[in-house]
């Protein structure tokens, strides 16, 4: 099967240059209209589609993201494996401002999102205890390491709904009580929903501050935070050129069972499915459909 990189940019990163057959296109989806066109190309041999999560711009906030579009948009391209790549606050001293972290666990804070592409007449129950993939994190890892980014292997993510940052007391409590590394707006239900989708999923965060907890660093400024991106806009590039050599053109199916996440996960029973829900299914989960 051939591999197809699908990259979801945040703030700061609203398009990658370089890809060979470079398009800017329009994929409609049944959950409505994705964030933006999606730029899609060859790297090194290797497909690959960019998606800017906000929209050029900067149009969506993180809470009128459409995550189920922007994910079910890329599945239908046939895109295989999605690296997330985000701006986040740390709750870690020794995770600094500019240190990029492949976050492995999220705390799941948000609360006003559609989560799920199953619902009423096709319920479907997917394991989210390990959200990301660890083949593709180690990827991530690698290509971060060698493009001289200083990066932290695994973390915990928790979202938050955000648009305003955490308070004092929240800040402190995700990380004292929580056990929070860093902290960002949008990452969820980004990754359950991938997983609905069978896709693999990584997600690299770049720290750009402290959050409100550090006594030396005070408040959130979401001045200083586009000024820290914007020199982390360009390591995040330069990781994600990485990944199609380390990934290569051909894949086997994932040694963790991402592509197969729905194997056993559809309860409703075939002759009690909504036929309209299981038709709006058909990129998502088309595989066990049918
Ligand atoms: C620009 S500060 C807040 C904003 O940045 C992050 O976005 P993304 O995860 O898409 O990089 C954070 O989650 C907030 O949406
Ligand atoms: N401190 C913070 N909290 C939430 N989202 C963020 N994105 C960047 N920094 C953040």
């Amino acid at each position: 099967m051939d591999t197809y990189i699908g990259v979801i940019g945040g703030s700061g990163i609203y398009e990658i240059d370089g890809l060979e057959n470079a398009e800017w296109v329009t994929v409609d989806t049944p959950w409505g209209a994705p964030s933006d066109q999606i730029l899609t190309g060859v790297y090194e041999g290797v497909k690959m589609a960019f998606l800017p999560r906000h929209g050029r711009g900067h149009v969506h906030s993180p809470t009128t993201v459409p995550y189920r579009a922007n994910i079910d948009a890329l599945k239908r391209l046939g895109v295989t494996d999605v690296i997330s790549v985000s701006a986040c606050g740390s709750f870690r001293e020794e995770m600094a401002p500019g240190d990029f972290v492949v976050v492995d666990q999220f705390i799941d804070r948000t609360f006003a999102r559609e989560k799920s592409f199953f619902g009423t007449g096709c319920v479907a129950h997917v394991s989210v205890a390990h959200p990301t993939c660890p083949r593709l994190s180690d990827a991530c890892f690698t290509a971060a390491t060698d493009a001289g980014i200083k990066v932290h292997k695994g973390g915990t993510y928790l979202a938050m709904e955000g648009p305003q940052f955490s308070t004092l007391a929240e800040s402190k409590m995700y990380r004292e009580s929580w056990g929070a590394d860093v902290i960002g707006m949008t990452n969820m239900p980004e990754a359950k929903l991938a997983r609905e989708a069978e896709l693999c999923y990584a997600s690299v965060a770049m720290i750009t501050d402290y959050d409100s907890w550090h006594p030396d660093h005070g408040e959130v400024d979401v001045t200083e935070i586009i000024k820290t991106l914007i020199g982390n806009a360009d390591k995040g590039r330069a990781l994600v050129k990485r990944l199609p050599a380390l990934l290569g053109a051909e894949r086997d199916d994932c040694p963790h069972g991402c592509d197969k996440a729905l194997e056993f996960a559809i309860l409703t029973a075939p002759e009690k499915r909504d036929p309209d829900l299981v038709a709006k299914l058909d990129a998502v989960a088309g595989r066990v459909l049918g």
